[in-house]
């Protein structure tokens, strides 16, 4: 092709009209923050016998929560300063042959609370991908130790050597066989088919079903015998290259199962991909490596060019560290009433920093550079006892870190196979420096964010890749329950990288843009909402009870820089949604379920952060349940409240709404018996109507509703 080599591989172009939009909120919006905390400082020096009708504590209590809401506002600023989008040309890209090979790592758990045919489909799926086969390598790393899985790999083998020539025969796009096959199913099929393709189909669908039994004969005879030697948390280092004798052509696929003990810490999804990346460097030590949850199956067959796209850009390589692709998943439903799509993160934040110098990393569905990952360049020009000290005693891994190592995996596979039971080994990461400066970073449950920081920090870019067709699709959790523990797992994360000295707004500054330390520092303090948002829930109203006013009279102009905020704020929130492509309800959800989880999670997530600072707690990583349970599909999908959590969670979600109910009703009371409606507490009544109606899920399910997903009668006494 002419244009090969000469046009570029990417364009980047930024939103003039939504940047103008930004910036003007931000000079009106910031122009009556100003305002508000004129108002607020002049309470003090105004004359004390007005201010002894007002109690100090409620009103400095409400005034740090405008404080805090200010902060987090200005920190979120950063994410609209410069937002941009790209487009990749992937047709121009080099010939096949002179594409870079690349290392597919996915990560599983537990086999019950991740099915293994799902991981299976993930498996299929990236194997397939539309790459020169020989320069794909699939490793698993399947950190239950479950022989279920290993066996499930030999399945999912057997079926790929007919599914990917099927694939590439006949250019199919959607290369999960489960996706494929339910799509099909629901008629997607195109009319204008060959007959031989329809034929074809049919016994892919039969070989996919025979595919599926396999893997449930598996599962039930490997349950039922259930060995004692392996235990999720206690099992020896197993890797085994995954092929048979007859030489079909196929990517290598190998399964690795890192040793575990008790006595040790094992670090969770972190310490797994440290494994995979040391295991593949002495096997095909790729280049690029793509990391994927085993949830998140490839939807489109073209990523991996699409990434090579900015990773083969000469302007843009030497400095990238990752292309990071949105997480977008296959199960949520319109309203999406958890927001479990994550709009705004996958949207306008990632966007956003893709202005600035690149989103964060987001722990699956993204291509990152192995040189990246492998520390400090200069370390490679010291002596061998230097290097074991920094990458651990393997020297056959401290090879690989030479650009021209290829795999011996063909003449000596055994003796590579023993020197991966040694990368894979419990001890093999003591005293190196394995989880700080080389590899995925320990310290934090949220090893994604803290690993993209670290990056970012060494002078690393990153790249937000956002095509119309999503390229990975993964299983959003779709209960209240799931979402609030996955919440608290995510904001304890976060939290914690906040409160450390290497928080980004002290670390960052120095090794970043302001603007993209302050994108870095509005995820780590976003948990902070739980603070304002448990204020405003309760001391406007209880102040509202006793008739104490914390606002301005509705004749005070005071009052408008009030209403403007809160329209400001709400507006430019629902056009964000609109311009997403939301609707208003997806906004009026979003809201919500932001209240839900700022009194419940976030404030959870904090505690569980102060708690691990201090010593009192150990961090834990509850992987997520991807079983799908229908008959809390049903209820999501009906844009049903699933009341069926932790009293944890209800009890305080119950209690609030108890206190804003009662306020408002003895609100009114007084406005009406007082008949002035002038009224000093006007702006207090609006907070608990507001919450209620917003809220109005939580009467429902506490009074009206009779389904299974109600709240249960016996949570109410309990608030
Ligand atoms: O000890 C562990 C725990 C988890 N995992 C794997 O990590 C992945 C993510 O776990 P999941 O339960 O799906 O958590 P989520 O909250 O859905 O994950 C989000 O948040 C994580 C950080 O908290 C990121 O690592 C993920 O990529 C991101 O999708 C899964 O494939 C797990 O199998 C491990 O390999 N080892
Ligand atoms: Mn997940």
């Amino acid at each position: 092709m002419e244009s090969r080599g000469t046009q570029p591989l990417n364009l980047c172009h930024v939103q003039k009209l939504l940047l103008i939009i930004n910036r003007l909120h931000m000079l009106f919006h910031s122009t009556a923050l100003g305002f508000l905390f004129y108002y607020r400082l002049s309470f003090f020096f105004r004359n004390p016998e007005t201010r002894e009708t007002t109690p100090l504590l409620p009103w400095l209590l409400v005034f740090a929560s405008e404080i805090i809401l200010s902060f987090i506002w200005i920190l979120g600023q950063a994410y609209r300063w410069r937002p941009v989008s790209r487009i990749v040309f992937p047709e121009r890209l080099p010939e096949d042959d002179k594409l870079p090979p690349i290392d597919v790592f996915i990560c599983t758990a537990d086999p019950i609370k991740e099915p293994t045919l799902d991981v299976m489909n993930t498996v299929i799926s990236a194997m397939a991908l539309d790459y020169p086969l020989e320069k794909l390598h699939v490793y698993l790393s399947d950190d239950g130790g479950s022989p279920v899985t290993l066996q499930g790999m030999k399945e999912a083998w057997k079926f790929a050597k007919c599914w990917l020539p099927f694939c590439r025969k006949y250019r199919i796009n959607s290369r999960c066989p489960k996706a494929y096959f339910s799509a099909l199913e629901n008629g997607d099929a195109v009319s204008t088919e060959s007959s031989e393709l329809v034929v074809e189909k049919q016994k892919m669908k039969e070989r996919y079903e025979a595919f599926k039994e396999d893997i449930m004969k598996i599962k039930d005879s490997g349950f039922a015998s259930n060995p004692n030697t392996t235990s999720a948390k206690d099992h020896p280092p197993v890797i085994e290259v995954i092929e048979e004798l007859d030489q079909v052509e196929l990517p290598l696929l190998v399964f690795v199962s890192r040793e575990k003990r008790p006595s040790h810490p094992h670090h969770f999804k972190a310490g797994a991909l440290n494994v995979l990346l040391r295991v593949s460097a002495v096997m095909s030590n790729s280049p690029y490596i793509l990391v994927l949850d085993c949830d998140m199956f490839c939807n489109e067959s073209t990523s991996a060019r699409q990434a090579m796209c900015f990773h083969l850009d000469p302007t843009m390589s030497p400095s990238l560290a990752f292309v990071q692709f949105p997480q977008k998943f296959h199960n949520v439903s319109k309203n999406d009433i958890y927001d479990s799509q994550l709009r705004s993160l996958f949207t306008l934040q990632w966007q956003g920093m893709d202005g600035l110098s690149g989103p964060v990393m987001s722990g699956t569905g993204f291509y990152i550079k192995r040189a990246s990952l492998c520390g400090n360049n200069t370390i490679k020009d010291t002596n061998l006892p230097e290097l074991q000290m920094y990458y651990g005693s393997s020297n056959e891994f401290i090879k690989s870190l030479n650009q021209n190592y290829t795999k011996k995996l063909v003449n000596g596979g055994l003796a590579i196979l023993e020197e991966t039971q040694l990368l894979a080994s419990f001890d093999y990461e003591i005293g190196t420096q394995w989880g700080q400066e080389v590899g995925f970073s320990y310290g934090s449950v949220v090893e994604d964010f803290l690993t993209g920081f670290n990056l970012h920090c060494k002078g690393w870019t990153s790249v937000f890749c956002d095509p119309t067709r999503p390229q990975f699709l993964g299983t959003a959790t779709t209960n209240l329950n799931d979402v609030l523990i996955q919440g608290s797992r995510w904001y304890s994360g976060l939290f914690e990288n906040g409160i450390t000295m290497s928080c980004p707004l002290i670390y960052g500054p120095l090794r970043m843009s302001v603007l993209q330390s302050m994108c870095f520092a509005e995820l780590t303090y976003f948990p902070l909402y739980c603070l304002p948002l448990w204020c405003f829930a309760t001391i406007p109203q209880l102040c509202l009870l006793h008739g104490i006013s914390l606002y301005p009279k509705v004749s005070d102009p005071f009052f408008l820089v009030f209403l403007f905020i809160f329209v400001s704020a709400v507006s430019k929130h629902l056009l964000e949604v609109l311009i997403s492509g939301g609707t208003i309800r997806n906004w009026l959800n979003e809201q919500r379920i932001w209240m839900m989880k700022s009194i419940t999670c976030h404030l959870y997530g904090c505690l569980d952060a102060i708690l691990k600072k201090i010593g009192l707690r150990k961090a834990s990583f509850l992987p997520t349940d991807k079983v799908e349970d229908d008959e809390q599909t049903m209820l999501y999908q009906m844009d049903k409240y699933d009341f069926r959590a932790s009293n944890i969670f209800l009890v305080p979600m119950v209690s609030l709404i108890i206190i804003n109910i009662s306020s408002f009703i003895g609100g009114l009371q007084r406005a009406i018996s007082g008949g002035d409606w002038d009224n000093k507490l006007f702006v207090q009544l609006f907070i608990s109507a507001y919450i209620i109606i917003l809220n109005y899920p939580i009467v429902e399910g506490l009074l009206l509703r009779k389904d299974k997903g109600r709240i249960s009668p016996f949570v109410a006494p309990l608030t």
